[in-house]
């Protein structure tokens, strides 16, 4: 049995992270993949009280950062590491590039952010960035019946995706536009995926 892999899929608020790790999910199931998928900011007592910060005012940016930081921890110890020792695939929906870009956006230096991150969580085997304009993807979170919240202010996202973007030389990033049908998107990232567990 190998060590597992760890896929994030990242990107700004509306570009499918959640809708494409779960149908990844799916696809990998039907090859007879065991997977586990999962979602940060989780549903902990971290998670919960940034969800809450998301519509009720957000925390002072260390606290912000404290917060995801404590979240992540306890992800990557109770999740994450053992799912991956069990060889399954973990997919996640959103992980440390996050901080990366959003406390980035806040004006953490996102370098130092990785470093702090990779101290304890593990670098994934691939980094799916979703991608759309600022435009496009204030559309979907529109269309999807949800009111932009305090992440979701449209300065903020244009920060976020710039340093989503800065990520795209790296070895093991790749960027997906998500500006196609849904079935070609999940296509395309089926194919990735394919070409990481052949290897
Ligand atoms: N390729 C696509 N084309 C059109 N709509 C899409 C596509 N992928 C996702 N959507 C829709 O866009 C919205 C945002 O997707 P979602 O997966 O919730 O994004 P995120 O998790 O990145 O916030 C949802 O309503 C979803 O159904
Ligand atoms: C994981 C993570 C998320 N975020 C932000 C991005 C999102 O706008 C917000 C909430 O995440 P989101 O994926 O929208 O969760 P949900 O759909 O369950 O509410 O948290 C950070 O600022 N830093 C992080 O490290």
């Amino acid at each position: 049995m190998n060590q597992g892999y760890c896929i994030a899929f990242e990107g700004i608020d509306g570009t499918g992270k959640s809708t494409h790790s779960n149908r990844l999910a799916q696809s990998l199931r039907e090859k007879g993949y065991e997977v586990v998928v999962d979602h940060e900011p989780t549903n902990g007592p971290w998670g919960r009280k940034l969800r809450e910060s998301a519509a009720t005012g957000r925390l002072s940016s260390e606290q912000e950062l404290e917060y995801f930081l404590n979240d992540r921890k306890q992800h990557v110890e109770e999740l994450i590491q053992p799912s991956m020792a069990a060889g399954k695939i973990v997919i996640l929906d959103r992980y440390y590039f996050s901080t990366m870009a959003y406390q980035g956006a806040r004006g953490f230096d996102p370098v130092e952010i990785r470093k702090m991150n990779e101290e304890f969580a593990p670098v994934p085997d691939l980094v799916v960035i979703m991608d759309l304009t600022v435009d496009d993807a204030l559309a979907r979170i529109g269309a999807r019946g949800d009111i932009a919240n305090e992440f979701e202010k449209r300065d903020n996202l244009e920060k976020c995706r710039e340093i989503f973007l800065g990520l795209v030389p790296e070895k093991f990033v790749r960027l997906v536009s998500s500006n196609a049908p849904e079935a070609e998107v999940s296509a395309r990232i089926d194919t990735l995926v394919d070409q990481l567990l052949a290897d």
